[in-house]
């Protein structure tokens, strides 16, 4: 088993110390995770989970601090607090009619640090600043005349902790939020407000450091790149469902004209997606099935998932097959399908506007990482909340691995009766069987083995916009079945060589990507399974370890490869003619490298020279000795 060793410093990895607070002279329970020998600096960890860089004289042992009882703090009356000397947020009457536009200083209790979050309040808001409090002895040792100034301002911060926000006070701080913490439990006393300016600059500070701080880079191109995706993903998938239509597809191809929007606008195709999203939902619902665990939130939390998507996708096929059989004709999916497409981009926008809108009242420890940089466009577009749920419904899990992903399925079924009605066989042909068969394999396999995919990026990392909600509603149903799409009116004969050539191929990446998925799953969730022994492993600061043989040896995302791989098989079954049915494996491509290099980040963010010692140790990502 590979290790790593910090270098003799004063702290250690794994100590509890106490950090402060950048900006601020509050001190918090942090734990040490490195130590950058070359920028001298600590890398810490928070108890919500941030962290950030420190140096050495922002850090101070434990040993010096007592933290202050909430009892304590609650019999401070709010006359004591008043009779206080000035201090960032000192609370008098004469302020509280003042609070309007004032910037609540942020809420630190129990030694979480602040985080972000949109503070545009209805409700009357109260919080408080609880840092802790250095002993007497802490007190004498800290000479330093600066460190002094600091614990004064520390004292007076502690004197005057509590502010109040009105109902008509807006809270903005650009250009960066904070965490206003409710305190709900803190019944006893009484609402008091600041001085506005004081409270200002103290605002603006802790914005300033949080900027700084807390802020993950932003993806996709940032702000400019969120305007460019909302146009041109719906803008593409209409260039593609129109351009399949033609007789001559190819891409280089000007589109035909874009039908009257009477055309597009279809209450009936509206209808059917709907259905189908409730039938999906009612599915999702039924206690049947397994109770997965995700894995553990910042707050610790696991929340709880009903993994029976391959219940719900076995009863979908029957009720489908019921209605094959009743006589309802599925080629309507063919022939409407620019209508059913626009019905569930509508459907997707307004999920989107719902949950931006929900995010905002959502509590912060509840918003992803990277979706709340406090641009509007930017977050609708990557989403806010991390797990949105109506109770125990969880939206995210469920538009990923239901109506879409059941939905191209069906899709492709509808497809090889269009082909069989277009050209008037009487069997599906064989490039249209492997392309369903194919693709049919890779979306009950995903149901089957549903509980993996609570160890994604998506479901750990992503917050549920315009992003996901669009993917999995539209993006997934009508373009991953633009090689079925193809094939109902561009026939490509196949030879039995080439047919056997393409199935080979289609099952050795189904079985890196399975294999790989499942050891990785398999590890994250019981890492001292006596299976999984004869694994390699690197320890991180995090208590986590990281893979380094097996399948996680060979490169470092091993489950990528087998999903291009599959990729390429769903493409050969169409042919060389047209690149329009390569469109799939040229975007996942694409995809794949980009969603490589986002882990890349976050991983090296949250495992520091671990990854680092892993990268070294495993050098390509994605194509042994290519890439
Ligand atoms: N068809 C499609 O459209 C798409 C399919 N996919 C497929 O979905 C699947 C999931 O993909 P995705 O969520 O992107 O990524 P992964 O399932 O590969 O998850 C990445 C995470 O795995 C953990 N990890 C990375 N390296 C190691 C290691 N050496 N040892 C242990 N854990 C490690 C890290 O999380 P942590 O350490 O925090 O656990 C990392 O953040 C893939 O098979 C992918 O091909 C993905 C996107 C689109
Ligand atoms: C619109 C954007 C350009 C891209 C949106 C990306 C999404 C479509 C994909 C992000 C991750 C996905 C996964 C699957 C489907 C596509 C999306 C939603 C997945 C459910 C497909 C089936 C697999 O077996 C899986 C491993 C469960 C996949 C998980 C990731």
């Amino acid at each position: 088993m590979l290790s790593m060793k910090m270098p003799t410093v004063k702290y250690q990895r794994g100590d509890t110390v106490m950090g402060r607070w950048p900006g601020s002279s509050l001190y918090y329970e942090v734990k040490v995770l490195r130590f950058d020998a070359k920028s001298q600096l600590y890398t810490v960890i928070y108890k919500d989970g941030t962290e950030l860089e420190l140096k050495e004289q922002d850090i101070k042992s434990a040993a010096g601090f007592q933290t202050r009882s909430r009892s304590r703090s609650r019999s401070r009356s709010p006359g004591r607090r008043r009779s206080r000397s000035r201090s960032p947020a000192r609370t008098t009457r004469r302020s509280s009619s003042r609070t309007a536009a004032v910037v609540a200083a942020a809420a630190i209790t129990d030694s979480v640090p602040p985080s972000r979050r949109d503070t545009k309040l209805k409700d009357t808001l109260e919080v408080r600043l609880s840092p802790l409090q250095q002993t007497k002895a802490a007190e004498n040792n800290s000479n330093n005349k600066h460190e002094k100034k600091e614990e004064k301002q520390k004292e007076e911060n502690n004197m005057a902790n509590k502010v109040n926000e009105t109902s008509e006070a807006k809270v903005e701080a650009e250009p960066a939020r904070y965490n206003l913490r409710r305190r709900k439990d803190d019944g006893g006393a009484k609402p008091a407000a600041a001085e506005p300016e004081q409270q200002e600059e103290v605002a603006a500070k802790m914005a300033a450091t949080l900027t700084a701080t807390l802020s993950t880079p932003l993806d996709f191109g940032g702000k400019l790149g969120a305007y460019f995706w909302l146009l041109f993903l719906p803008a593409w998938v209409l260039f593609l469902v129109l351009q399949v239509n033609l007789e001559d597809p190819s891409l280089t191809n000007f589109p035909p004209p874009l039908p009257p929007l009477e055309a597009l606008l279809d209450v009936q195709a509206f209808g059917f997606v709907i259905l189908w999203i409730l039938f999906q939902a009612v599915l999702y619902i039924l206690p049947v099935g397994k109770l997965s665990e995700g894995m553990p939130l910042r707050s610790g939390e696991r929340l709880k998932y009903r993994t029976n998507g391959f219940f719900a996708i076995v009863v979908s096929a029957v009720a489908v097959a019921a209605a094959v059989y009743q006589g309802v004709d599925l080629t309507y999916i063919h022939s409407h399908f620019l209508q059913l497409a626009v019905a569930s981009f509508l459907i997707s926008v307004l999920l989107s506007v719902y949950l931006y809108v929900r995010s905002r009242y959502t509590s912060p420890e509840q918003l992803a990482l990277g979706g709340n940089s406090g641009n509007v466009v930017y977050d609708f577009f990557k989403g806010r909340e991390l797990n949105p749920r109506i109770k125990d419904f969880d939206l995210k899990f469920f538009c990923e691995m239901r109506p879409g992903l059941i939905g191209w399925c069906l899709i492709n079924f509808a497809m090889a009766l269009a082909e069989m009605k277009k050209q008037g066989l009487d069997a599906p042909s064989n490039p249209m069987i492997l392309v369903n068969l194919f693709q049919l394999l890779y979306v009950v396999d995903g149901l089957w083995n549903e509980e993996a995919i609570l160890t994604t990026m998506d479901l750990m990392h992503d917050g549920f916009g315009f992003m996901l909600a669009f993917g999995d509603l539209v993006w997934v149903p009508f373009t991953y079945t633009m090689q079925s799409y193809y094939l109902v009116s561009h026939p490509n004969p196949l030879s039995l060589p080439a047919l056997t050539a393409i199935v080979i191929l289609k099952l050795v990446g189904f079985y890196i990507f399975r294999k790989s998925n499942s050891e990785k799953n398999a590890f994250r969730r019981n890492p001292s399974d006596p299976k999984l022994s004869y694994l390699k492993t690197i320890p991180t600061a995090t208590g986590k370890s990281l893979l380094v043989s097996g399948w996680w040896g060979v490169v470092r995302h091993p489950n990528y490869l087998g999903d291009l791989i599959m990729a390429l098989a769903w493409s050969l079954p169409c042919g060389f003619s047209h690149l329009l049915p390569w469109y799939y494996m040229i975007y996942f491509i694409i995809l794949l490298v980009h969603r490589d290099s986002r882990d890349m980040s976050e991983c090296r963010r949250k495992y520091g020279s671990a990854w680092d010692e892993y990268c070294r140790t495993v050098r390509y990502r994605i194509i042994p000795r290519v890439y």
